[in-house]
């Protein structure tokens, strides 16, 4: 059948206009890639995803079939669950390094009136199921997304949802390690901190677990939004770990928080110092950020020759109180839909398909780190980057009598004859 623009099936076949549905669906389909394998021929669709999440070593990413005990949980507790697989070259000298990653989003599961513990809990026994079918399925490395034990509050800007903030090694931690330690796993986790010893101050921290159930450290968000109802800066100050890049049992690995995905400097440092696996656990919109959200992190994987594992939360937040965030928009109590659409890129400019954009979800892939090198060998980006020219541009700018070299047309003022 014919369609004209603007126009797509939904899953029941109806024709409906592009605009999008209530639930978070894309007209009723789970992400874009579920929408355009339906809706092209089998021919349209494979040159459709070579050009859209590109080729792995010259090949589509296949799938990885994973244990029925895993599956299984997926569809008792209706969770999305997808995994793949990234490949590199066979080396002569060097054995691949295949380590196993894996992604959780999720939506809260109380609604944010309940008393807060409750809340946090709920948290813990909805991601109970998730985090055993990554144990089932042997994942090494575990990401939760951004602020994970609790509601994304900030855009209230009320201060009792501070009351969520915890010590590094507090009770969300304290749950995850005995999770790191029955599965031999590396977990992320992404938390609101509570520094006590300095004052008690807020930050937003990504917790490094190592697979014996030990912290090996914290990174703290670099780049604090103001944007739209972003209100984060009422809550925490700009992180103060610079960039730090993890040595754990499976592969060196780092965070981004959020938005520190649109910095591309602060990806680079990351990469400069000897990332691997960059993970970027965040809450996001639609409205905000949905077109940029495929392109910012491959792009820094690719830039950078490593791994990025992208993380967004799903669903709506509604707050008890109104508010408003000096936009012109009238008072509202939610942020809006939180899009999920986590997802893997690649250095070789391969990615996988998205997760759900409106269920929980848990996103495998295995890869070889061995790609990172090749990368760097065929294209040369460390080689061919002019770090002295950029080290230079940045200390001038950074001075106050900073003068942008502009080099006018000396006849763009001058009047005609
Ligand atoms: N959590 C967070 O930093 N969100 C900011 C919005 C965005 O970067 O898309």
């Amino acid at each position: 059948m014919e369609r004209t623009e603007g126009e797509i099936a939904t899953k029941n076949g109806n024709l409906e206009e592009s605009s999008g549905t209530k639930d978070g669906s894309i007209s009723g389909y789970e992400s874009l890639h579920h929408l355009l394998s339906v809706n092209l021929k089998p021919h349209l669709y494979k040159e459709v995803s070579r050009l859209l999440i590109g080729l792995n070593c010259g090949k589509p990413l296949e799938l990885i079939a994973l244990p029925e005990s895993a599956k299984a949980l997926s569809s008792k507790h209706d969770f999305d669950l997808q995994a793949f697989s990234f490949d590199a070259d066979k080396e002569l000298l060097r054995e691949p390094r295949v380590v196993r990653v894996g992604l959780i989003q999720n939506s809260v599961a109380l609604p944010t009136t309940a008393p807060l513990l409750d809340q946090k809990r709920a948290i813990f026994q909805k991601l109970k199921p998730i985090i055993d079918s990554a144990g089932a399925s042997g994942v090494n490395i575990l990401c939760l997304q951004e602020a994970w034990m609790m509601p994304f509050a900030f855009c209230t800007r009320e201060k009792r949802w501070c009351e969520f903030a915890e010590p590094v090694d507090g009770e969300s931690t304290q749950f995850l390690q005995e999770y790191a330690r029955k599965y031999n796993m590396v977990i992320i986790s992404p938390i609101l901190e509570r520094d006590v010893n300095h004052g008690e101050t807020l930050w937003n921290t990504a917790i490094i677990i190592g697979n014996r159930g030990n912290i090996i450290g914290k990174h703290r968000k670099n780049h604090i939004p103001r944007v739209g109802d972003f209100n984060e800066s009422t809550y925490y100050m700009e992180g103060n770990t610079g960039h730090p890049v993890f040595e754990t049992a499976y592969g060196k690995i780092a965070v981004n928080i959020c938005y520190g995905r649109h910095h591309p400097l602060n990806w680079l440092a990351f990469g400069l110092n000897g990332a691997e696996i960059v993970f970027n656990p965040s809450a996001t919109v639609g409205e905000l950020s949905e077109p940029m959200w495929p392109i910012e992190a491959r792009n820094a994987a690719i830039a950078n020759s490593y791994f990025v594992g992208s993380i967004n939360r799903v669903g709506t937040e509604v707050f008890p109180n109104p508010f408003t965030s000096g936009d012109g928009k009238p008072q509202h109590a939610d942020f809006g839909h939180f899009y999920g659409s986590s997802h893997f890129s690649a250095p070789d400019a391969s990615c996988t398909p998205s997760l759900s954009r409106y269920k929980d979800g848990l996103l495998i892939s295995d890869m070889d780190l061995n790609l990172c090198r090749q990368l760097k060998d065929k294209w040369g980006f460390r080689m061919t980057a002019r770090y002295e020219l950029y080290a230079d541009m940045l200390a001038r700018y950074m001075k106050p009598d900073f003068e942008p070299q502009v080099i006018s047309d000396p006849l763009l003022h001058k009047k005609s004859l």
